[in-house]
């Protein structure tokens, strides 16, 4: 067993799950929480899942980031629409030469990442979680929960499978989690972007959930083409996704359990939606290389509109 220390930044429906079976399987794991910190302090924390339930009384809880210890394996599971508090959190927690791991969804925060701390190894995951959190310090995990990981080098060039990730990989099984590597981060990230472009953008604009729009021709439709322009994009880097690759996708979804997803879940309660991360990044990148995604835009900038909405009635609500 390793003895790598783990920070888990943002104790929600992901980082509370993976920290929480990490520390189940024996590892150090520092777990950096919000509005949970007083609650998750005193009795730890809950994980509902469909893999068995579990209790961990006591964690290593934190609500300052400075009185964390610095650790060799850094992961970021705050919503991107938080990100701009990284510059203030990396720094300090991270080990020289540890790792920074991004397990969030959407695409170029690993650029972020990388701007900010420079001495450290950096690597995606893409998780297909399905996971909520229904109370303080207490995780529903509802289905799935692979992670595929892939290592972040200079404009997302390609590095293979790196030693760090074998490791971290290897940690991450060893607490039961099912784990992939990928030679190629940019085309794993624009391949989980197949999903979640179309299912969180529409499941928003049309308050549906993933059954729904897999059950009316017009929406399946809608989805299939969305799909195919997340391909574009992912061509536009040069990244080949096969329309194989779509079709597992729109099987996948049509084989879960109906799911509200996360874009949905943060909009229902009134929450900042992540859609710079989800939808303007990949179009920014393609746009930069030339291609235009009018139907990826287009909902982009329903998005827009219902997220300014939303925080105007939210900073009304508080006023
Ligand atoms: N949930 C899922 O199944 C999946 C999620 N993802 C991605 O994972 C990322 C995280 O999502 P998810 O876990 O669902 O989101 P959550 O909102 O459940 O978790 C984020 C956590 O970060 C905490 N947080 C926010 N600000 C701070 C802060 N300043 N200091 C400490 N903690 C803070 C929040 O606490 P508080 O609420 O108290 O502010 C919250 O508990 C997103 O990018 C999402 O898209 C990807 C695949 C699946
Ligand atoms: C694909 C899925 C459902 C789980 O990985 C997800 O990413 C989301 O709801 O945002």
């Amino acid at each position: 067993m390793s003895n790598r220390s783990f920070a888990i930044l943002g104790t929600g429906a992901l980082g509370g799950f993976y920290g929480a079976k990490l520390q189940k399987a024996g590892k150090d794991v520092h777990f950096l929480l919000n509005s949970d910190y007083d609650y998750v302090s005193k009795h730890g924390l809950v994980i509902e899942s469909k893999d068995g339930d579990f209790t961990l009384p006591q964690v290593n809880a934190y609500n300052d980031v400075e009185k964390m210890p610095q650790c060799d394996v850094v992961v970021i599971a705050l919503k991107t629409t938080q990100n701009h508090l990284l510059p203030q959190m990396l720094p300090s927690v991270v080990r020289d030469d540890g790792v920074v791991l991004v397990l969030q969804n959407g695409l170029a925060v690993e650029e972020e990442v990388a701007k900010i701390v420079g001495n450290v190894n950096i690597i995606g995951g893409l998780c297909f979680l399905c996971s909520n959190k229904v109370a303080a310090g207490h995780i529903r995990h509802l289905d799935y929960g692979q992670i595929t990981l892939g290592g972040y080098a200079n404009d997302y060039e390609s590095t293979g499978v790196t030693h760090y990730m074998q490791q971290i990989a290897n940690d991450f099984a060893s607490a039961g989690i099912s784990m992939e590597l990928a030679k190629d981060l940019l085309l794993a990230r624009w391949k989980k972007l197949v999903w979640n472009i179309p299912y969180n953008g529409l499941s928003v604009i049309l308050d549906a959930r993933t059954d729904e729009l897999m059950s009316y021709v017009h929406t399946r439709q809608l989805v299939e083409q969305l799909m195919h322009e997340v391909a574009l994009g992912s061509l536009s880097c040069g990244r080949i996704i096969p329309d194989s690759f779509i079709q597992t996708m729109l099987n996948y979804t049509i084989n879960m359990k109906p799911y509200r997803t996360s874009m949905k879940i943060d909009y229902d309660e009134r929450r900042p939606l992540e859609v710079e991360a989800i939808f303007g990044n990949p179009l920014r990148k393609a746009h930069l290389l030339g291609v235009n995604l009018p139907q990826i835009s287009c909902i982009y900038q329903q998005l827009k509109f219902l997220d300014e909405i939303r925080r105007v009635e939210v900073r009304d609500l508080n006023s």
